[in-house]
C-alpha cells in the first residue's frame, strides 16, 4: 500500500475517533482501513479514553490486545454503540460490499448489534453500482458443490452472469474465523442488491453474504484534501 493511501485512511480513522465518547462500547471492525482506526483508538485509551470493543476478527482482536485496547465479547456486551469498520465498496444509500479480509459474518452481527455503524474508507471504495469488487459469500463446507450451483442458478435468475470461486490463500481454500468457506462472486454489477441479498439469505448453504444494507449510517471518506461525510453527520 503506497505511503498516501494509507494517509487517506488514518484521516478517515481520525474523522471517526471523533465521534467516539468516554464510556462507549464499540465495534472493531476489520481490514487494513479499520486497523488504521484501531491505532488512532489506542494513542486516546492510552491517553485515559475509556472504551470496550468487539473486534470482528481474530486479526482485529490480536491488534487489540497489543495495542492496549480493551475488548469485550458480544456475549458480555451485546448491545454496542457505534461499529467503526472499513468497507470494500460503499454504493448509494451507504450499501456495501464488505468481506473482502473475510470477516463479514462477524462484521455483520457486529454492526447489527450496534445503535451506529461508520463507515471509514479512501474515495476508492466509492462507486456508483455496487459489484465491481466480487461479492464474498461465506458458505457452509458441507454441501459446498449443491450451495455454488444454487447461488449460480440464482444470481442467473436475477440477470447476474459471473465467475463463483472459492476464495484459496497459499493453495488452500480460505477458512473464515467461523470455520466456513467464502465464495467471491465476480457479479460486475449488481443493480438491485436488495434482490440479490433477500435470495442469498434464502440459500440453505450460504451463512451470510458481503451485501451490508441498511446498516451504515455514515460514511467518512478521504481524498482530495478532505473527508467528506455521507449520511448522518
Ligand atoms: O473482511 C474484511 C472487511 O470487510 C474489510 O473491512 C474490507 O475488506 C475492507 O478492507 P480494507 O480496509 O483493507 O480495504
Amino acid at each position: 500500500m503506497s505511503a498516501d493511501m494509507r494517509e487517506l485512511k488514518i484521516e478517515a480513522a481520525r474523522a471517526a475517533l471523533d465521534q467516539v465518547e468516554d464510556g462507549m462500547r464499540l465495534g472493531i471492525g476489520t481490514g487494513s482501513t479499520a486497523e488504521e482506526f484501531v491505532r488512532v483508538l489506542a494513542e486516546r485509551v492510552a491517553g485515559g479514553l475509556t472504551v470496550i470493543g468487539v473486534p470482528t476478527s481474530e486479526r482485529t482482536a490480536a491488534l487489540c490486545l497489543e495495542l492496549g485496547v480493551p475488548l469485550t465479547t458480544l456475549d458480555e456486551t451485546p448491545e454496542l454503540d457505534l461499529t467503526i469498520d472499513g468497507a470494500d465498496e460503499i454504493g448509494p444509500q451507504l450499501g456495501l460490499i464488505k468481506g473482502g479480509g473475510g470477516a463479514l459474518l462477524r462484521e455483520k452481527i457486529v454492526a447489527a448489534a450496534s445503535r451506529r455503524m461508520i463507515v471509514i474508507a479512501d474515495k476508492s471504495k466509492l462507486v456508483e453500482t455496487l459489484g465491481r469488487f466480487p461479492l464474498p459469500i461465506e458458505v457452509n463446507s458441507f454441501g459446498l458443490g449443491a450451495t455454488v450451483r444454487t447461488i449460480e442458478r440464482t444470481a442467473r435468475a436475477l440477470g447476474l452472469e459471473g465467475a463463483l470461486k472459492v476464495r484459496e490463500r497459499d493453495g488452500r481454500p480460505f477458512v473464515t474465523d467461523g470455520g466456513h468457506l467464502i465464495v467471491d462472486a465476480s457479479f460486475g454489477r449488481i443493480p438491485d442488491p436488495r434482490a440479490l441479498a433477500n435470495a442469498l439469505n434464502a440459500i440453505p448453504g450460504v451463512v451470510e453474504h458481503g451485501l451490508f444494507l441498511d446498516l451504515a449510517d455514515t460514511a467518512f471518506v478521504a481524498g482530495d484534501g478532505e473527508v467528506r461525510t455521507f449520511g448522518a453527520a
